[in-house]
């Protein structure tokens, strides 16, 4: 047993000569918004569907709300939400109507109505689906995936397509919502704004993990000016005791701190 919703350990996955997932150890809390970082091929989408049951592994183990997924019945199934990249069509039924089909799959689903407040479409409830802007298609992918009320909730590159309002009405929907949450993005910044801890992966291993306002040292300022550089957690004291040396304003006064692309860009050996 474990008091963890997803424990990870020595995950390996090869097909055939590759090597997708190499030795991965992951631990997410409950309560836990993670987000799983790396670049295209880094193995984030095989570790996903390794933890949602939905492929197979070579070796390592895995449990996933106690259970290993690869052995996992239906009542487990019933507590993980997933919204994939891409959903199928059901694009002749309205929005209600699609909620209300995957609600039934659930002992205790949300209401309609909550679930439709919750994504923000509670003014299309009638349309059909295929009259959806990308947006709220992605909007109607989230809200089947909170339906069934999960105790874990898989959500995989939920915003790519959004106009920047949107994502930041889907920023708020997610902090609005009472699971653990695996994210894979490539947006920095959403996993900067949703994420609890961030984990950065590549060439299937962990290459960092960290809260993504500390990852790589990132709190530290660098403050340049014209005679020096230092890194330093408390930039106004520097400021304070170089206003002091310098009997006023200092000389070319620079004050920077790396974003978590700029951590994650050095992480992976990105040429810049
Ligand atoms: N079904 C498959 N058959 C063969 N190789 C695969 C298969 N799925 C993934 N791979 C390979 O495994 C590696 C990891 O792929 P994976 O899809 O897990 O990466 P990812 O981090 O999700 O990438 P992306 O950011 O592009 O979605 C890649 O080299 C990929 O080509």
């Amino acid at each position: 047993m474990t008091d963890d919703a997803v424990r990870v350990r020595g995950l390996r996955k090869s097909y055939r000569d590759t090597t997708a997932v190499d030795g991965l150890d992951l631990d997410i809390a409950h309560g836990e918004v993670r987000a799983l970082l790396g670049p295209n091929g880094a193995g984030k989408t095989t570790t996903v569907e390794i933890l949602e049951g939905h492929r197979s592994r070579d070796g390592g183990s895995v449990s996933v709300l106690g259970v290993d997924p690869a052995r996992a019945g239906i009542a487990w199934r019933r507590e993980i939400g997933i919204v994939l990249q891409e959903t199928a069509d059901a694009a002749e039924l309205t929005v209600a109507e699609t909620i209300r089909h995957v609600a039934r799959y659930f002992p205790r689903p949300r209401s309609l109505d909550e679930t439709l407040d919750l994504v923000g479409l509670a003014e299309k409830r009638d349309s059909r689906v295929r009259r959806l802007s990308g947006g709220q298609r992605r909007r109607l992918d989230v809200a089947l995936g909170i339906v069934g009320r999960p105790r874990l909730l898989f959500l995989d590159e939920p915003t790519t397509g959004f106009d920047p309002v949107a994502r930041r009405q889907f920023w708020s929907t997610v902090r609005g919502l009472d699971t653990t949450i695996l994210l894979t993005t490539h947006y920095l910044d959403e996993a900067a704004a949703l994420a609890d801890r961030v984990t950065v992966i590549d060439a299937g291993r962990v290459l960092a993990e960290g809260d993504p306002a500390t990852l790589g040292a990132r709190d530290l300022a660098t403050v340049t000016w014209r005679d020096g550089r230092e890194r330093t957690a408390d930039p106004a004291a520097l400021v304070a005791r170089l206003t002091a040396v310098y009997s006023g304003a200092v000389p070319g006064l620079e004050i920077t701190r790396p974003s978590l692309e700029d951590v994650y860009l050095d992480l992976i050996g990105a040429d810049r």
